[in-house]
């Protein structure tokens, strides 16, 4: 009897201590002054996020409770804000109070264990670890990886052309496509380990990074606990892995095989390699950083004397796992949120697929670290792409270390501070009132000048944001470039608009995106470069030159494109005197042609850039026959037969719209080939392209606003249809017409060549 009631009554006191430390910890934001939701005893607010995601509740109480506002997690305090100014304070200015990141209920100690990795680790293991990996993820180092990130592309290159043929639009999943690529990509680059998931979707590493990051965005009843009873952390991890080894873990697995990589690579020895794995091994070599930290390990008492300047092997197993699961999911889901968009907003593609058509023409299979700099709207198509999907915005927040004051605002230690991405990414005081449209402009030089940096944040911010992104944009660019330039993509039927999101290790798509790819057919880029010579009027060698000069427009001093909305109208007229100016410059630079072993060099070089104009004689005549097309159409202007034709000479001039008695609706006269179209340039239009030799056009098909229709398109001087019909039946016919047939024959020969070999 004694013995039940001094438990109860121990029982009841522990409870009552408990209470009181539990009430007391959810009193901190009331006596802070800080709004928020009232917060459960035992859960403190967690289970608003049974149903909603944090970043929608994040989103819904920013509505509520203003910028700034907190809730909790069980008993711990978290700080969610969106104001800027406090953002760069915890992020930058005042990083030493704020150097920890949230810990997950159930991980290895941060401070303790071996194996724990950069991610979790806090303090001056932190530093050490990011002083030791930041070499890795340099300039110099992400250059040696762009071949491999190539061949990587390549494959999915492979597998979309299988997917998606020149006439018909077939339907790709691009989520699950991404990650198989940007799994072999960091496998590669990585590890150094071969795998083509792309080809093979069973692929194990493939299986088993999936297994993990669903592992990881679960909550079973330990992590809940975890969160319930943070103080009790060592007795959930014990449980975490005493359970991981009755069950079968893919973490393990991957462990192993990492643990396998690194026995044999330290046996082998081979420097020659660039992989990050092989970096992690001669990190030692590398880490300058340390001086600072070895002049701080001095001051403390320190048994070791000296900062380890090199990665153990779990260590470097811990990372490797690391960069495994922090890149895989992160770029492909970006990925695939850029082709979305550019789906939604065909005039961004077609802007872009222009750029990248004039920077790196198809015929290069291999792009270049230094082209991609060159590619400024692509920077700009990627940035806005996260501005609008902060999907790693659930791990942008910081432990605060030690008392500390922001603005007026006291943070106790312990407080977690949360960026609210989504809040700031989206708030029209940064970002104008049209968040929600997908407008990389935004991100020009002169408008990001005027932002504050923090309203930006995908990858994170100061020392602790993410340390691989060199590395993803490096890829997020080829895949990009590459994709674009043999693909048009579409909305599916199966795609919803807008997106639905869900949120798991990332803020990713639903349902995945199901976008219709068409294969961009070779023949278009041909008959492109003939349409641009003959509808300028500029004869097709100097076309092909002027052409070709755009590659070379900033070596050769003229004033690169301008990047304005504008543009997508941009006119003949308009890029006349540019043109005028890359002429002049052309005559004046010396193209020498290489002999001997050069010789190969400079005939690829050659079809490469003959390749280049021809899509960008495409890419020009599409914009300027859809605009075209509109305006001769409204001003109906547009007719057949040769009825038209006397019509129009005894039109006024100015008079744009035919007159009643001037209607030709007659058939044409049986001589002249049915398909073939006139079309007459009123005299408005005519000033805006003075290379036209004629006011009066022929085509063959229509000349509505669709390339494609448009097969053939001859101007003359005087039209003489009944004596001397201009007829062009064939691509042969104009080339010689023009004198060209031989060369470009030739460049054609070569080019086909080089597709079908891949
Ligand atoms: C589009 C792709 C990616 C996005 C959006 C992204 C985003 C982020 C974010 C938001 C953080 C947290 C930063 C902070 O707390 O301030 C982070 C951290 C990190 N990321 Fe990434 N990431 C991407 C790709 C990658 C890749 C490819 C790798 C490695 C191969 C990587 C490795 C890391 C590492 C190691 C950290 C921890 C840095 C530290 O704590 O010091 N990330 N990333």
């Amino acid at each position: 009897m004694v013995v039940t009631i001094f438990l109860f009554s121990l029982c009841s006191s522990l409870f009552f201590v408990f209470y009181r430390l539990r009430k007391e910890k959810l009193l901190v934001f009331k006596k802070l002054g800080i709004p928020g939701p009232e917060p459960n005893f035992l859960f403190g607010n967690l289970l608003e996020f049974s149903k909603t995601p944090l970043y929608k509740k994040h989103q819904e109480w920013r509505v509520k409770y203003g910028e700034t506002y907190g809730y909790y997690e069980g008993p711990t305090p978290v700080l969610v804000t969106s104001d800027v100014k406090m953002l760069e304070e915890v992020f930058i200015k005042q990083f030493n109070n704020f150097h920890a990141r949230k810990l997950w209920p159930v991980q290895v100690d941060p401070d303790k264990d071996e194996d724990v990795h950069m991610f979790f680790a806090r303090g001056r293991r932190w530093k050490r670890l990011r002083a030791v990996i930041n070499p890795a993820f340099s300039a110099a180092k992400i250059r040696k990886m762009t071949p491999t990130v190539n061949e990587c592309i390549n494959h999915l290159l492979d597998v979309m052309r299988d997917t998606a043929n020149a006439t018909s639009h077939k339907t790709v999943e691009l989520v699950d496509l991404f990650r198989r690529l940007t799994l072999d990509t960091i496998l590669r680059c990585e590890i150094g380990i071969d795998r083509n998931s792309l080809k093979n979707p069973d692929d194990q590493f493939l299986r088993h990074c999936k297994g993990v990051i669903d592992d990881t965005t679960k909550m079973p009843w330990l992590y809940l606990l975890g969160f319930l009873f943070p103080h009790l952390h060592c007795i959930w991890i014990r449980i975490y892995k005493v359970l991981h080894k009755i069950k079968f873990n893919p973490v393990f697995w991957l462990e192993d095989k990492m643990r396998e990589v690194i026995i044999l690579r330290r046996t082998l020895n081979d420097k020659s390699r660039s992989d990050l794995m092989q970096q992690m091994l001669d990190a030692q070599f590398s880490a300058e950083s340390f001086l600072d930290l070895e002049r701080e390990e001095a001051k403390i008492d320190n048994p070791y004397k000296k900062t380890l300047r090199s990665m153990t092997n779990e260590e470097i197993v811990s990372h490797a796992l690391l960069f495994l699961l922090a890149g895989y999911e992160t770029t492909s889901t970006t990925l695939a949120y850029i082709f979305f968009e550019l789906s939604q907003y065909p005039q961004v593609q077609q802007r872009l697929r222009h750029e990248v058509m004039t920077v790196l023409p198809r015929g290069y299979s291999t792009i270049d670290y230094d082209d991609l700099k060159k590619l400024t709207y692509l920077d700009y198509v990627i940035w806005e792409t996260l501005r609008k999907y902060p999907l790693a915005s659930t791990v942008t927040a910081r432990q605060c270390m030690r008392e500390c004051t922001i603005g007026n605002l006291n943070i106790p230690e312990g407080m977690l501070v949360h960026a609210n991405l989504w809040d700031v990414q989206y708030d029209p005081k940064h970002w104008g009132e049209d968040v929600h449209t997908f407008n990389p402009l935004r991100f020009m030089p002169e408008q990001r000048r005027k932002r504050h940096p923090a309203a930006w944040m995908p990858f994170g911010g100061g020392p602790r944001a993410c340390a691989g992104l060199r590395f993803a944009l490096l890829q997020l660019k080829m895949v990009v470039a590459k994709v674009l330039r043999d693909f048009d993509f579409h909305p599916s039927e199966k795609l919803v608009v807008p997106l639905p999101l869900k949120q798991g290790a990332t803020i990713l798509p639903a349902d995945g995106v199901h976008l219709a790819a068409k294969r961009r057919g070779s023949a278009m880029t041909e008959a492109g470069l003939r349409r641009g010579s003959l509808m300028t009027g500029v004869p097709l060698s100097d076309w092909i030159s002027m052409r070709r000069s755009s590659l070379k427009e900033e070596d050769l001093g003229c004033e690169p494109m301008r990047l304005g909305v504008e543009e997508e109208e941009e006119t003949y007229s308009g890029s006349s005197s540019r043109r005028a100016s890359i002429v002049d410059n052309l005559i004046k630079l010396d193209v020498k042609t290489r002999r001997g072993s050069g010789e190969r060099r400079a005939s690829r070089r050659q079809s490469i850039i003959e390749e280049q104009l021809m899509s960008d004689g495409v890419d020009l005549m599409r914009r300027t026959s859809i605009s075209r097309g509109m305006e001769l159409l409204k001003a109906e202007s547009i007719n057949r037969g040769l009825n038209l034709i006397k019509a129009v000479s005894h039109c006024d001039d100015d008079a744009l719209a035919p007159k009643e008695e001037q209607t030709w609706r007659f058939a044409p006269p049986p001589e002249l080939d049915p398909t073939m179209g006139v079309s007459t340039m009123p005299e408005e239009l005519l000033g805006e392209m003075p290379h036209l030799k004629s006011r009066v056009v022929m085509r063959r098909g229509s000349a509505v606003p669709e390339l494609e229709s448009v097969a053939e398109a001859v101007t003359i001087d005087e039209f003489k249809p009944r004596e001397n019909p201009v007829l062009v039946e064939s691509t042969e016919d104009i080339f010689d017409e023009l004198d060209m047939k031989k060369k470009l024959m030739a460049t054609n020969n070569r080019l086909y060549q080089r597709r079908v070999s891949g």
